[in-house]
């Protein structure tokens, strides 16, 4: 018995347990999935030509719907055995071919900076991660997944990748709304979660600042704003365990709130700056010099006490950024008076 027809005979108990989501798929065909209703098999047997003129599909569209679901189901489930549960680094050169002395393992929910100065490599490592190289890059790094050589199919496969990638520019080609992209990249998800669009759109317009709707066109947004819903899209929807980020400080957004979000997400982000801020927030930074990695700092109770008063001021800076934004103008002592409210800040 195929697979399809094994489903079709499942009463629906044994299905739920089997996968539930195929109850979800039934009940959207009209088909009645109460527990004591007969199988899916039987009900489709008795169904005339007006019930599917009702559905708008003929019995072999059915049939041929319920075999890509089924095949999508376990796509998925042998994604998730591919459970990415750690990401290494190994050493390729520099940009004279001197060795790179690099082995790092970097953990879900850890947050590793990548720093230095202007053409020194740093997008040039994020783009090492993205092809997940095995010295097959300019630097002649290798990454490895769970401390192996990834399998060609994981390195290659464009639906299923395991490093998201949010650069610097977010541009929406497609006309639609931001409620509709939402629901439908869910639904390419597979998320049913009646919530997630007004959730995703609440963490971005947090993270903007600047609100927008559901009813937004998505190529009316602002950079700000793009960039915002991109990473609660990323937060919420997607399902690589990689995030790669080349430098939001610019973005406009909330950047502490947008690192606490992703990492609170359990997956390992990089993320490529010049932004003091954003590298203290890192539980460690790479440091590059020449195409290769020099050093690896490691956050400690220093520099987390250095970051707890650098958010203080940031603070500051958003007051001003808010007023400025406003249409205010800046008083001659208002920063002087914002510093000695701020107790214990001078
Ligand atoms: N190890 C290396 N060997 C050879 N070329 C390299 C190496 N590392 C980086 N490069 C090259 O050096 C150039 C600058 O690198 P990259 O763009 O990554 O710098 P960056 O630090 O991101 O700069 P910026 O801060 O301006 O964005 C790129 O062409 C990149 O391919």
């Amino acid at each position: 018995m195929n697979r399809c027809d094994y489903v079709l005979s499942l009463s629906w108990e044994e299905l739920r347990s089997e996968a539930p989501q195929l109850t979800d798929f039934f009940t959207g065909f009209g088909i009645d999935t109460s527990p004591g209703a007969p199988p899916a098999g039987v009900q489709i047997e008795g169904m005339g030509e007006e019930d599917f003129l009702d559905i708008g599909l003929s019995k072999g569209q059915l049939l041929r719907n319920l075999r890509d679901f089924l095949e999508k189901i376990d796509e998925m489930t042998r994604a998730g055995r591919r459970e990415v549960r750690e990401l290494s680094l190994l050493g390729g050169h520099d940009k004279d071919g001197a060795p790179e002395d690099l082995v790092i393992t970097l953990k879900r929910g850890e947050i590793t900076g990548i720093v230095g100065p202007t053409g020194s490599g740093k997008s040039r490592l994020l783009a090492d991660i993205e092809w997940l190289a095995q010295g097959d890059t300019p630097t002649g790094r290798r990454v490895l997944i769970n401390q192996e050589a990834p399998d060609p199919e994981l390195r290659f496969s464009i639906e299923h990748r395991i490093v998201a990638q949010l650069s610097q520019n977010m541009n929406f080609v497609m006309d639609t709304r931001v409620g509709e992209f939402l629901k439908l990249h869910a639904e390419s998800r597979m998320i049913d979660s009646p919530c997630i669009v007004s959730d995703i759109i609440a963490m971005a317009n947090e993270l903007a600042g600047e609100s927008f709707t559901a009813e937004t066109a998505v190529t009316a947004l602002s950079g700000g704003q793009s960039r915002a819903l991109m990473i609660a899209d990323t937060a919420y929807l997607s399902t690589s365990p990689i995030v790669l980020i080349d430098e939001i400080e610019n973005a406009g957004i909330d950047k502490s709130k947008a690192l606490d979000l992703l990492c609170s997400q359990e997956k390992i982000v990089l993320i490529a700056t010049h932004d003091p801020l954003l590298a203290l927030m890192c539980s460690q930074r790479l440091v590059i010099r020449n195409g290769a990695v020099q050093k690896v700092i490691a956050a400690d109770a220093g520099e987390r006490r250095q970051l707890e008063q650098l958010l203080r001021i940031d603070e500051l800076v958003q007051e001003l950024r808010r007023r400025i934004r406003a249409g205010e103008r800046i008083e001659e002592n208002a920063l002087e008076q914002m510093l000695r409210s701020e107790a214990g800040m001078i």
